[in-house]
């Protein structure tokens, strides 16, 4: 098992789709462009979903027009039908995430349509990116909890895993969206998981409602898992997921895999920076790890 972790920093879209006032374009960009300078290897940019579902990212070709393509970083961008698939080709997307759920309440609010709908909609816009040689993530949703449905068994959340692995999707994130899971729980998901798709192809995505998502990410590591999603900044909340805080903050997950002996590549204090300028860009609070580096800096 590699000692490397790839971290998916998803705050410039999940972290932000969720935020109340209109966010500049050029907050967008410079946010993306700060975080493309701390060796992340993997940014998710925006959604090219539809504005009246987002407004906040209604902006999605103007951002990412406007990013700088640092050399050795991926800018992947979330779709939901082939319409968006054009618009972010349109604008030179390389990279792709499909998202569905493992509830079929929170899907028809999300996306308003059921999980094999949802999977019916995807099998043009993966074949299409596969033909394109566009690397497609797939994004499974409520893993550990839905807040309409409560409950979700492991066995669906494999059964859409599995038809996400099917349809081609190189990777597989499962997500913790209300951060209702605890240690147990999201190692069990993911050995469960494991059985049938490689575990160096999935991902994890932890929100950290009750203050879980480090010990969660802990708990899968130890699982095998290489891949994590976190947002700087701790950024984020869903919309269709109420009383749901933000992702984990990039800046803690970094510091634990650095205290873990794990590679990240990621330069904790310009992180840290970043996050500060973010957080007061929004008027959020500060991570507790980037607090903590820049007092001691
Ligand atoms: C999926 C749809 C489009 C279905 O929405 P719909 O209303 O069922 O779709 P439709 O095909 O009937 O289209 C309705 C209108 O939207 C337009 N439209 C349709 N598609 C697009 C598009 N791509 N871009 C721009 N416009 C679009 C379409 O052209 C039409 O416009 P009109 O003719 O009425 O003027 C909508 O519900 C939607 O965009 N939802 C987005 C939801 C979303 O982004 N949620 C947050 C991301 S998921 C998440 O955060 C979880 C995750 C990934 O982070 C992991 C975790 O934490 O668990």
């Amino acid at each position: 098992m590699t000692d490397r972790v790839s971290i998916v920093e998803v705050g410039p879209r999940d972290g932000l789709q969720n935020e109340p006032y209109t966010i500049p374009t050029e907050v967008k960009v410079e946010l993306i462009d700060r975080l493309s300078a701390t060796g992340l290897p993997v940014i998710e940019a925006t959604s090219f979903v539809s504005a009246p579902a987002i407004p906040q990212l209604a902006d999605a070709e103007d951002v990412y027009s406007r990013i700088e393509r640092r050399a050795g970083v991926r800018y992947p961008v979330l779709v939901p039908n082939l319409k968006g698939y054009e618009r972010a080709r349109a604008v030179g997307a390389e990279e792709i995430a499909v998202f569905t759920a493992a509830s079929e309440a929170f899907n028809q609010k999300n996306i308003n349509c059921s999980i094999a709908e949802s999977m019916e909609r995807f099998k043009p816009v993966v074949e299409r990116a596969r033909a394109d040689g566009v690397r497609v993530r797939g994004y499974v949703s409520t893993v550990l909890g839905c807040p309409y449905q409560g409950e979700v068994p492991v066995s669906e959340v494999v059964r859409v895993a599995e038809a996400l692995d099917q349809a081609g999707c190189a990777e597989i994130s499962l997500g913790d969206t209300i951060g209702v899971g605890t240690p147990a729980k999201a190692r069990a998901v993911i050995e469960t998981v494991a059985k049938s798709i490689p575990v160096e192809r999935l991902a994890v995505h932890f929100h950290d409602t009750y203050g879980q998502a480090l010990a969660n990410i802990h708990a899968c590591i130890e699982a095998g898992i290489r891949t994590v999603d976190s947002s700087v900044a701790g950024l984020g909340g869903c919309p269709y997921a109420r009383g749901a805080t933000g992702n984990v903050a990039t800046e803690d997950v970094v510091y634990m895999l650095q205290g873990l002996g794990l590679d990240c590549g990621v330069d904790l204090k310009a992180l840290a920076q970043v996050g500060d300028w973010i957080a007061g860009e929004l008027g959020r609070p500060r991570s507790r790890t980037g607090q903590a580096i820049l007092k001691r800096n």
